[in-house]
């Protein structure tokens, strides 16, 4: 039995360490309330971005979540977002090692810091560049993937085609594949059929949990499936041995003074430095999906309001008579075209785009933001913000353009691919990518809804938001 005076002494001991103790300091933002221990985490619930919607009309511009231990600072406003992305302060990165290639490591573009970011970035927006955004080359590559897409859907014969993103993803993936790597493969063969059925697969396999599991990594050891962890891995097992063994036919047959292609040209620079699977990796990951699921969004917009592909018909009929495929220098006679494109990125596939990290214990706006803290830009809001779109759940093309319909109007409201130091490099690419497949398959299709069927316009919820599987049917114009 201890003395009193023991007693007395581990009493005063425990008072001392808890008044003494360097308190943690917290983040001085309004917020929901939320449970001791697990705060806020059970109350996002399945659709997160409406949740955080929610709380970024509720308590404002910048608001503080706090899941578990952890708190995290949400901007629900454009200018503060474009501020903070613009500083040096908030261009950290938090991916979690589960979300990368080699779980554990820090490799890649979207998920390093520092000077191995910085490296990657500048090489790989310099070889975007080089190889050429609107050069015939770039054009080449993507009508081809276009015009087999094409063929694949003309031999159903108008007979309903129920997956359609797959469709999307062969062609996209084949396209940035063989930028990337300089080889094409039928959309039919089964080494891409893998590839782009797992890039894809995680992101719908990650499922709704996806955003839980990036916030409370634990839940990989209790829920691996469910969470979408296992999913993650299974993808980034097959993209690395996938993209491993092209770089390795790539250094058997390399040659310094005559880079082929894309891999080519990043064997000769970093040849001795690091290994250079990891910024394909990360670029394919990011990239593939995004423009195959825009695309799927803009052919369920088409089938739910058949107005929209006659809009986009007579202005491609109007550009090109209709007696020659559309090509990138007819851009700037296709207002229409381009808004549909605008609007259907304001959709928001990511909602919080990647999450960035404060890099060192930093003031903004008189608030104290300790290094590491998590900032969500609640990018799904800001594309949706009733104050800022006037009706933000019509799909509208029209917004974009002035009342004539006659020239685009540049909306500051609009960021899709983020701004400052993080923002997307493959944001060329993309918009060059989904105007092209949009309009040579609306020059070449009448593409209705099954008439059975129903048109869903809510999304599938995983790390991108999905349209859910529908039926479409695809009739060859007579041009
Ligand atoms: C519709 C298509 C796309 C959309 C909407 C999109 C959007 C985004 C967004 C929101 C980010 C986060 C930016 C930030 O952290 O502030 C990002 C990052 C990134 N994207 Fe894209 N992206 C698309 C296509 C692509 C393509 C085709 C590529 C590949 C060529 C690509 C490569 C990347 C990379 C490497 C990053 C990480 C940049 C960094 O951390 O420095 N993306 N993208």
């Amino acid at each position: 039995m201890f003395s009193i005076t023991v007693w007395i002494f581990i009493v005063v001991a425990v008072l001392a360490y808890f008044v003494l103790k360097p308190k943690k300091r917290t983040i001085n933002l309004p917020g929901p309330w939320g449970l001791p221990i697990v705060g806020n985490a059970f109350q996002i619930g399945k659709r997160m971005h409406i949740t955080m919607a929610k709380w970024g009309m509720k308590y404002g511009p910048m608001c503080k979540v706090k899941l578990g231990p952890m708190e995290v600072v949400v901007i629900s406003d454009q200018h503060v977002a474009k501020e903070m992305l613009a500083m040096d302060a908030f261009v950290g990165r938090t991916t979690p090692p589960e979300f990368v290639l080699y779980e554990g490591e820090t490799v890649g573009i979207i998920g390093s810091e520092g000077e191995l970011w910085e490296q990657q970035r500048r090489f790989v927006v310099r070889q975007l560049r080089d190889f050429g955004f609107g050069k015939s080359s770039m054009e080449s590559i993507i009508m081809e993937e276009v015009n087999e897409l094409g063929e694949r859907l003309a031999a159903f014969k108008g007979e309903p085609i129920t997956n359609m993103k797959s469709f999307l993803s062969l062609a996209t993936v084949n396209s940035l594949w063989s930028i990337v790597a300089g080889t094409r493969y039928s959309q039919d063969d089964p080494k891409l059929r893998a590839l782009a059925h797992r890039l894809s697969g995680a992101f719908n396999d990650a499922g709704e949990n996806a955003g839980a599991l990036f916030l409370m990594k634990w839940l990989k050891h209790i829920a691996p499936e469910f969470c979408g962890y296992n999913g993650i891995r299974r993808m980034f097992a097959d993209l690395a041995e996938f993209v491993s063994k092209t770089i390795q036919e790539h250094k058997n047959t390399f040659q310094e003074d005559s880079p082929r292609d894309f891999i080519d040209v990043y064997l000769k620079e970093i040849k001795s430095t690091t290994d250079p699977s990891s910024s394909f990796h990360g670029a394919e990951a990011a990239g593939a999906d995004t423009m195959a699921s825009t695309l799927n969004w803009a052919i369920l917009h088409i089938i739910n309001n058949p107005e929209i592909l006659r809009k986009l018909q007579a202005e491609i009929k109007e550009v090109t008579g209709n007696s020659r495929p559309v090509s990138f220098s007819d851009r700037p006679k296709m207002p229409y075209t381009l808004a549909m494109i605008n609007e259907m990125l304001r959709l928001t596939l990511s909602p919080f785009g990647v999450p960035h990290c404060v890099l060192n214990d930093t003031e903004y706006k008189g608030v104290f933001l300790p290094k590491g803290t998590i900032i969500m830009i609640n990018l799904h809001f800001l594309h949706h913000d009733p104050r800022v779109w006037g009706d933000p759940e019509n799909f509208r093309p029209e917004r974009f353009l002035t009342p004539n319909e006659k020239s685009l109007v540049k909306n500051e409201y609009l960021n899709p691919f983020m701004v400052g130091r993080r923002q997307c490099p493959g944001e060329s690419l993309a918009r060059d990518t989904i105007f092209l497949f949009l309009v040579n398959l609306v020059q070449k299709f009448d593409i209705l809804k099954e008439p059975s069927s129903e048109v869903d316009l809510e999304p599938e919820i995983g790390f991108l938001l999905q349209p859910k599987p529908y039926k479409a049917v695809f009739l060859e114009r007579k041009l």
